[in-house]
């Protein structure tokens, strides 16, 4: 999808498959090649890797400048901190974010709650929540009162993997309700024999929610528009410096 995205809007892309007992030194010695080439102002590395591979040491490579993904601890660090500006927002974060602000939905000041802590989105989301002044929760598999920190929540944010756990219950009335999960769940109904729902009961959350996204067609769709963004904002930072300013 994110190829077809490029292919969309007249961004050249170029796809790395590799096989997946690809050792860890390919996989840098790729990220290295990218690095080095001008012509490249966007690298991501596709998660989750293989176990053999050390994601940390994989992400730690790209190039800070290129990290569209925006996984580089250095980009998320600067996430973290007041005052700060990371070079590239996560784009699943990002795409949250955006579609708060393009819908009028008040952050500052109200209380969010993000259900999933991962390092690509509940974590990041969090953080970014917390810039525009949310009062954030952030809950996750030890959390033994899921449901009462949701209830209370204007905006919740659902990323934890778990299909339709977010019930129509959990949610407080006028709520806005995100939906990042993507599961798949058997469904002999369908042709393909499953069918994609999101971490939020949509049927029943939509009822008491004031508004919220749909899966598929919510929050996908935004991660791989926020992704074109910010390579876009990548090449334009290229363009606009000198090839010898990245010290
Ligand atoms: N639409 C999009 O663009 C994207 C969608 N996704 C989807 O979003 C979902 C989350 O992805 P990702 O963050 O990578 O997933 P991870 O599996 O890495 O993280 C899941 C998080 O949810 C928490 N969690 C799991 N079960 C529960 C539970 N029962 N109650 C509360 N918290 C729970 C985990 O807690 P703990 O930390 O304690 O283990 C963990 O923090 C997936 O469905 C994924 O497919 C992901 C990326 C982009
Ligand atoms: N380095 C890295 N960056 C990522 O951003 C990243 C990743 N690794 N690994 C996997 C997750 C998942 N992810 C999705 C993006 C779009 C949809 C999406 O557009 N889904 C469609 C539906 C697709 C379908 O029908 O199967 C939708 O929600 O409408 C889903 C999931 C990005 N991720």
């Amino acid at each position: 999808m994110k190829r077809k995205a490029c292919t969309e809007v007249g961004m050249k892309s170029i796809s790395v498959d590799l096989p997946g007992d690809a050792s860890e030194e390919t996989i840098l010695d790729h990220v290295m090649e990218l690095n080095a080439d001008p012509e490249v102002h966007g690298i991501l590395v596709q998660l989750p890797l293989p176990k053999h591979v050390n994601e940390e040491r994989i992400l730690n490579a790209i190039s800070i400048e290129k990290d569209v993904d925006g996984f580089h601890p250095l980009n998320i660090g600067k996430l973290c901190m007041k005052g700060r500006e990371p070079l590239f927002v996560p784009c699943t974060p990002k795409g949250c974010i955006e579609l708060l602000l393009r819908m009028e939905i008040p952050i500052k000041g109200k209380r969010a709650v993000v259900v999933g802590r991962s390092n690509i989105v509940g974590l990041p989301v969090a953080m970014l929540l917390n810039k525009y002044d949310a009062t954030v929760s952030i809950v996750h598999s030890s959390t033994t009162d899921c449901k009462s920190l949701v209830k209370e929540a204007d905006i919740v944010i659902a990323a934890a993997g778990q299909a339709e756990m977010v019930k129509g219950d959990w949610i407080k009335p006028g709520a806005a309700v995100i939906d990042v999960g993507t599961n798949y769940v058997k469904d002999p109904t369908k042709k393909s024999g499953q069918r994609l729902v999101g971490d939020v009961d949509f049927t029943e959350a939509k009822k008491v929610a004031g508004w919220i996204t749909p899966v598929p067609g919510g929050v996908g769709p935004m991660t791989i528009a926020m992704l074109l963004k910010n390579t876009l904002e990548g090449a334009k930072r290229a363009f606009s410096q000198p090839e010898d300013s990245n010290a």
